[in-house]
């Protein structure tokens, strides 16, 4: 699992480090970890050119006494003051000691024009708001040079604990940060800022809580998490999932919800609607029932909403039955929320930017620019889990101590019509095996990225072709 942790937490952790060690010690853990970076980076220290865009706090601090590291090693190192009366003494005398120099930013053009690599130490955890606009300035001519950006700690301007963006931010190649994650580096609109993200052990978990704010599951968590047929399995134990979706408007929602259900594990697939000759033809394995959710049968989760159109019934059916239930697409808006709240099984919601933007009653930009304020608070509102697809899917459960789930392998080729359906019926299928809903949500967005990729492999792709990589992802996963 990867772990991110907010502003506040990060402060009171380092708080209670730094009291067990000597001054400056992280600083200097830090500055040590960013310098191999660099030099990783650079490839070869011994007469390259690095700038240090230099704020005025503990950010810059750092940079610096990355920076004199480099210069030891034989690079040029020119330091960009931005605040030159409020730079970190010692961590600057360090930097001139090992023969560095410092520049104003108005004479920083040139060297920032030459530089092989650009370290950005403008701000850190300490940040609030956009770069000013000295700051900024350094951002335009960091993007028209041709170097490698480091950011110190996390791309300046950037909101650390959001990944929200007020005005403008340094783009980075590589982010270096410190002790854990923030969760700005894994959310989007900030994420893509970042680059690549390493992290740098300065001994912080061991005064950090076990619980993070937002984290992000890895292969190994996924392999755990997968439900895996024993011997004694029947279709009952590895769980029946019901799909009540679709319309005669539009029976393909059924069938990819179907599919994606039939591919992740489920002992068997009900269906129910209005698209059942459709769903047959393609699956003859689906069990059809010509009744509602409630007399369908036996079903250990309810997928209900994809191409529903305007017809609440089976929606409203669903939600009223004691298992759990994915609510997507037309059935997000079919759905009453107090129909929702009231309901003792848990309730999973698979909304994209625009549905949330519809049920929260704001327009889309406030949701895709403000993704982790808005999940959180439509969790709350519905006392649901809900799945916000996007470029970062982020999965809330309803208990704010809960961290947050950030998907790490989201594609954009699985923008495709079709592809929310096959991801629909995937957790339903991993809710019917029993999965805690945060754990089903995150697993389900976790395969279909994956399967979005391989289905792809650098070129368009249709929704059947990512369930129909499903097994195959499945498989790595388990391997
Ligand atoms: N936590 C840890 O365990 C460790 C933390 N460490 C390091 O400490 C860093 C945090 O340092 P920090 O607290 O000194 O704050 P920092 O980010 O340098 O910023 C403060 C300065 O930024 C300025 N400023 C603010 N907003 C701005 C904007 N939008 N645009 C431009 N400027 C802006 C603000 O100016 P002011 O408002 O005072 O005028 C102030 O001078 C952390 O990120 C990590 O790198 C490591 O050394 C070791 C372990
Ligand atoms: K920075």
């Amino acid at each position: 699992m990867r772990s991110a942790h907010r502003v506040e937490t990060v402060r009171s952790a380092e708080r209670t480090l730094m009291a067990q060690l000597p001054p400056g010690a992280l600083m200097q853990r830090a500055a040590a970890g960013l310098a191999a970076a660099c030099a990783d980076a650079l490839r070869r220290v011994y007469g390259s050119r690095v700038v240090l865009l230099t704020g005025s706090g503990d950010n810059g601090g750092d940079t610096l006494y990355a920076g004199a590291r480099l210069a030891r090693r034989g690079a040029g190192v020119t330091a960009v003051l931005l605040n030159p009366d409020r730079t970190h003494p010692d961590a600057l005398k360090a930097l001139l000691r090992a023969g560095g120099t410092t520049t104003t930013p108005s004479a920083a053009a040139q060297p920032i024009a030459r530089a092989d690599l650009v370290l950005d130490g403008i701000v850190g955890i300490g940040g609030k708001g956009g770069l000013r606009p000295d700051a900024a300035h350094l951002a335009e001519l960091v993007t028209a040079s041709h170097a490698t950006v480091v950011a110190v700690d996390l791309p300046s301007g950037i909101e650390p604990d959001t990944g929200e963006i007020h005005g403008t931010a340094l783009r980075a190649d590589l982010t270096v940060t410190f002790g854990t994650h923030k969760p700005g580096l894994l959310i989007d609109p900030a994420r893509t800022y970042a680059g690549s993200v390493r992290l740098i052990d300065i001994g912080l978990a061991s005064t950090l809580p076990a619980t993070p704010d937002v984290e992000s599951l890895q292969h190994a968590d996924l392999a755990a998490l997968l439900p895996h047929p024993a011997a004694e399995s029947d279709k009952y134990r590895r769980g029946v999932v019901g799909i009540a979706a679709g319309s005669a408007r539009y029976p393909g929602a059924a069938v990819l919800a179907v599919a994606g259900a039939l591919r992740s594990g489920a002992g068997a697939v009900r269906y129910v609607g209005p698209a059942a000759d459709a769903v047959l033809a393609r699956f003859p394995e689906t069990l059809v029932s010509d009744s509602g959710p409630k007399k369908a049968g036996r079903v250990q989760a309810w997928v209900t909403g994809p191409g529903a159109g305007d017809d609440a019934a089976p929606v409203t059916e669903a939600l009223s039955t004691d298992v759990p239930v994915l609510l997507d697409a037309d059935g997000l808006r079919l759905a009453d929320v107090a129909a929702v709240r009231a309901r003792t099984a848990p309730t999973v919601m698979t909304p994209h930017a625009g549905e949330a933007a519809a049920l929260l009653g704001v327009a889309r930009e406030e949701v895709e620019s403000a993704r982790l304020t808005a999940v959180r608070e439509l969790a709350r509102r519905y006392d649901a889990t809900v799945l916000l697809k996007g470029s970062t899917t982020l999965i809330a459960g309803p208990d704010d101590a809960t961290p947050v789930r950030v998907n790490p392998t989201g594609t954009p080729w699985l923008a495709t019509a079709g592809s929310g359906d096959v991801l629909s019926g995937l957790t339903g299928s991993l809710l019917a095996a029993g999965l805690a809903p945060l754990d089903a949500a995150s697993a389900a967005a976790y395969l279909h990225g994956l399967a979005g990729r391989y289905a792809a492999n650098g070129a368009p792709t249709a929704a059947q072709d990512v369930a129909d990589a499903l097994p195959q992802v499945w498989r790595d996963i388990r391997a």
